[in-house]
């Protein structure tokens, strides 16, 4: 019988595990194409938007409209804007070719009315997502070459002539009579021959246009998964990198930077590693449960599973543990402290774990995963004391790539949860960029610590200077 109170996950992550994410080199292109006015750029508007914490940026083909000469200007109502040949579709794979390589490029801004290049270029930086959206933008295969997603907008012909009325006599400076005329000598027909040829290409087509909530949500959950899946999660589907936001991201960079105060080293490690413990909880197993509600109305819930326990690694894994007992109210804890310097010859120093450990879930906590050496050491004590491998979910803040590959080919079945992978490690076997010896900053442990913040949980605490 347990001494303590049954456990009560107070605080639960909202919703389930997210496979996700990390900042990653090469950007996430979508295409976007379809014909006028098929709400192509009301689309990519509503995407943007529920993106909102990732750097997404739309490049419009219009962009890239080749400036009829003057002798066409002359003429202009006999030009194709229609046709493939009307883009400067070199300039476009230019101007990508950069963006991808994390430079920042200048691109023209396209006049409608004046059927021009505006003097005012537009700088666009490098960015996770890039939206490239226009009528033929899946015709060259140069272009879709360059995409992850590509997606073609599929409204009625008579709506979009009816919203090219509207549109280009509000905003593009046409009369009815211009719009109409176009429309039948070069759009339809250019439409039939280059751009509807092209909805074979795409991997997603949206009938409806902006009116289709449901498919747009679809795409926004599906781009979400795709930025979050750093290649080891991908190698390892038991890796789980929480979805990187700019307040994830930032909190990194406050741990990271080694002018940061203690204090605020603390701070935001807390808060980041109540993210990852919250994440943690998410792969934990549940019954569904009906209860009613005061309203006297049936609620189809869930009820988590109660047989639990974490095991901090001694002692930087200490720091993890009021987060975890802050989500599960009286949560065993129980302790391994494991030494050995170097990569290799690490021994078990001291265990103290709950006797019935063997039918509890584990949440073993350690900041860091490094070279992996103390992990594959505490995870064999843990499955020598009876705890099944998949009910062991390692949680961390940073982890690299090493331990990553270390403890997931010895152990495939339990789970990581981290909330950033790095690039590697050095000589020493310290994880690059890493935060340094987290143990010592956050326990106030290293040289020039000026505002101890004393946390007594472990007895092999050092004495803070
Ligand atoms: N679902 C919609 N309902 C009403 N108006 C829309 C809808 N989608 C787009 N529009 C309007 O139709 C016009 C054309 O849409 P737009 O997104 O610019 O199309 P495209 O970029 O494919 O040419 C715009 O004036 C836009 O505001
Ligand atoms: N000077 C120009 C350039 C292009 N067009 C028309 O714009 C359409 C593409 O923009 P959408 O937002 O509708 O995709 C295309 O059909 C061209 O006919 C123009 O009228 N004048
Ligand atoms: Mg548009």
């Amino acid at each position: 019988m347990d001494s303590l109170p049954e456990l009560d996950l107070s605080l639960q992550s909202n919703g389930g595990p997210h496979s996700s994410t990390l900042p990653h080199k090469q950007p996430f292109v979508i295409g976007v194409a379809g014909g006028t006015a098929s709400g192509k750029t009301t689309v990519c508007n509503m995407i943007i938007s529920q993106l909102h914490d990732q750097r997404v940026v739309l490049v419009n083909q219009d962009s890239f409209y080749h400036p009829p000469s003057v002798e066409k200007l002359k003429r202009i109502h006999e030009y194709n804007f229609d046709h493939p040949d009307a883009f400067d579709t070199e300039l476009l794979l230019s101007c990508m070719e950069k963006l991808k390589n994390g430079e920042a490029v200048s691109i023209p801004n396209y006049d409608f009315k004046g059927h021009k290049r505006s003097e005012q270029a537009r700088l666009i930086n490098p960015s996770d997502v890039f939206i490239l959206e226009g009528i033929l933008i899946l015709h060259d295969p140069r272009v879709r070459c360059l995409m992850n997603l590509k997606i073609f907008v599929d409204s009625d012909s008579d709506v979009r002539l009816s919203r090219r009325i509207q549109r280009d006599t509000v905003e593009r400076g046409r009369n009815i009579e211009n719009v109409l005329d176009q429309y039948t000598r070069s759009v339809k027909p250019s439409f039939e021959e280059f751009i509807l040829p092209t909805k074979k290409y795409a991997d997603i087509i949206i009938p409806r246009g902006a009116d289709n909530d449901v498919a747009i949500d679809l795409i926004v959950q599906h781009i979400c998964t795709k930025l979050g899946q750093h290649d080891l999660c991908k190698i390892y589907s038991n890796v789980f990198v929480i979805f990187s936001t700019f307040q994830i991201r930032g909190m990194h960079t406050l741990i990271r930077d080694v002018k940061t105060t203690k204090h605020d080293f603390v701070f935001y490690s807390d808060r980041l590693i109540r993210l990852v413990v919250e994440h943690g909880l998410g792969h934990l197993p549940f019954t569904e449960k009906q209860i009613i509600t005061p309203t006297g109305s049936v609620y189809t819930g869930v009820v988590f599973c109660k047989r639990l326990c974490g095991v901090s690694i001694i002692r930087s894994g200490e720091s993890m543990e009021n987060a975890l007992r802050a989500c599960c109210k009286g949560i065993k804890i129980g302790k391994i402290l494991i030494h050995g310097e170097g990569s290799n010859g690490r021994q078990l120093i001291y265990e103290k774990l709950p006797k019935d450990i063997s039918s509890r879930h584990v949440l073993l906590l350690d900041p860091i995963l490094a070279s992996g050496n103390s992990a594959v050491k505490a995870i064999s004590l843990l499955i020598s004391k009876g705890v099944p491998e998949s009910n062991i979910i390692f949680l961390n803040l940073i982890a690299a790539p090493q331990g990553v590959h270390a403890v997931c080919k010895k152990f495939p079945m339990l789970k990581i949860v981290t909330s950033e992978i790095d690039a590697s490690l050095d000589d020493h076997s310290r994880v690059i960029p890493g935060m340094g010896e987290f143990g010592d900053r956050y326990f106030c442990t290293d040289n020039g610590c000026t505002t101890p913040n004393f946390h007594p949980t472990s007895p092999f605490l050092g004495t803070p200077k």
